[in-house]
């Protein structure tokens, strides 16, 4: 028995949706405050199962975790105990890495199994293990778990090959308590990483440079409790925008910040999408033609992998061909061959995919495969004729908070059932 999406495509969106947190911040904000040494209050988290898997982490390591109402989340790490992190939940998402970094930071040991999270191609984490050892730690990997200790850390320079979002947070966390001054170069610049920073900085950090390619971290004694209001999710937003471009007549999407969006918002406005963008919101009218375009995903500001997958989707409505080009994930196309099922015109390349537009898409059994694969299949599911069965969808309620609710309110015919 399980539980799954379906959606009687044709139905027009109209109205309002407000976004909620960034998953990519929270998840790493949930970890971070940990290094305080009292109770941090964290606002606007989102109801997603990512964050039930790192309260359960929490409580591995008897930390007091209180939800309250609209997204108010109490951390306490008050009579916090450094157990080893074992449990199943581990393995339920990527970020439960970002325990490394926090508990070697406050402990100078760690000892956790490896993450989990969406299966994208390889995704190793040696510039993370990298970072921790210029700081002075020793790595071991056995039977699937890492130990992670040091004597002391100490700060230095670390240049990641790689702008690495994980790696970029893990070091900054494990960095804050370290001697002296840590400075990472070709940091990655997402906008969540300025958040885990200012939610430090809040605490007591001194970080500097958070958003830009080079970071500086000079290590304190103290971290106290503080309150942290989350940004709004870009990815969330983005998949919202693809949809109403898709399927609405006009929809306004709320709560949030434009210039996170706008590697998407500039495409789209390529294609032919009618928008007004405002401080904080963006008004799209769906149902013009679209023109095909070109995509090639890189790290932030560029075009985000993360939104490929849901515009490839919406790129089969448009006239002639698109490309999109993966520099972040080159096999993150596992959507393309669910695609392919409804109707799509895709073929996949090496790093690669072309989408032939115009091709009508029909309702079928699909498998969120990853997350945003899901993303792609429910918009897919809204612009099809007849009803679509996504299957998987644990994939998507990793990251999107009540997707089904917040687009039954904007008018889609969208359900959960239960089949065999
Ligand atoms: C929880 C979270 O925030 N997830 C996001 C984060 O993932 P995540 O932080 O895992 O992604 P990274 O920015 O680290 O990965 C970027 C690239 O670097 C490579 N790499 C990374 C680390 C490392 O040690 N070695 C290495 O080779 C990866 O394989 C990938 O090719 O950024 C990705 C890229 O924007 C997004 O798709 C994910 O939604
Ligand atoms: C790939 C993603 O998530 P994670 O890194 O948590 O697997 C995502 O949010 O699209």
């Amino acid at each position: 028995m399980e539980e799954v999406f379906k959606i009687e495509g044709g139905h027009q969106l109209n109205g309002e949706v407000r976004i909620s947190g960034a998953k990519n911040a929270t998840v790493a904000l949930i970890p971070a405050s940990i290094l305080a040494s009292g109770p941090v209050t964290i606002c606007g988290v989102p109801d997603i199962a990512d964050v039930e898997s790192l309260s359960t982490l929490l409580e591995e390591l008897n930390v007091a975790v209180v939800h309250k109402d609209r997204g108010h989340l109490i951390i306490d790490p008050t009579e916090m105990i450094n157990r080893p992190l074992e449990h199943p939940a581990v393995t339920k998402l990527r970020a439960s890495y970002y325990f490394m970094g926090a508990l070697l930071g406050k402990y100078k040991h760690v000892k956790i199994k490896m993450s989990g999270g969406c299966y994208l191609g390889p995704r190793p984490i040696d510039l993370h293990l990298k970072g921790f050892e210029a700081l002075g730690a020793k790595v071991d990997y056995q039977k699937g778990c890492y130990t992670i200790e040091a004597e002391e850390l100490i700060g230095t320079k670390i240049f990641l090959d790689i702008s690495s979002v994980g790696a970029t947070i893990n070091i900054m966390m494990a960095a804050v308590y370290a001697k002296g001054r840590t400075t990472i170069e070709n940091a990655a610049k997402e906008p969540e990483i300025i958040d885990v920073a200012t939610l430090l900085n809040k605490m007591g950090a001194h970080i500097r440079g958070a958003g830009t390619n080079v970071i500086t971290i000079d290590g304190v004694d103290y971290l106290s409790g503080c309150f942290h209001e989350i940004i709004p999710d870009r990815i969330e937003a983005g998949t919202f925008i693809i949809m109403a471009a898709a399927a609405a007549k006009e929809m306004k999407i709320t709560n949030i910040i434009p210039q996170h969006l706008e590697s998407l918002l500039s495409k789209l406005q390529e294609m032919g999408v009618d928008m007004e963008v405002d401080v904080d919101s963006v008004l799209i009218r769906g149902g013009g033609k679209l023109q095909g375009v070109d995509i090639k995903t890189l790290p932030y500001p560029g075009f985000a992998t993360d939104l490929q997958q849901p515009l490839s989707a919406l790129l089969t409505q448009a006239e002639g061909k698109s490309t999109i080009r993966e520099t972040i994930y080159p096999e993150r196309f596992k959507h393309c061959i669910e695609l392919q099922r409804m109707g799509a015109d895709i073929s996949v390349g090496q790093g690669s995919c072309t989408i032939e537009g115009i091709t009508p898409l029909y309702g079928d059994r699909v498998t969120a495969t990853d997350l945003r694969c899901g993303a792609s299949l429910v918009v897919a599911g809204l612009l099809a004729e007849g009803v679509t069965e996504i299957h998987e969808i644990y994939h998507i309620e990793r990251g999107y908070d009540d997707l089904d609710g917040k687009l039954r309110a904007l008018g889609a015919n969208i359900w959960r059932e239960t089949v065999e």
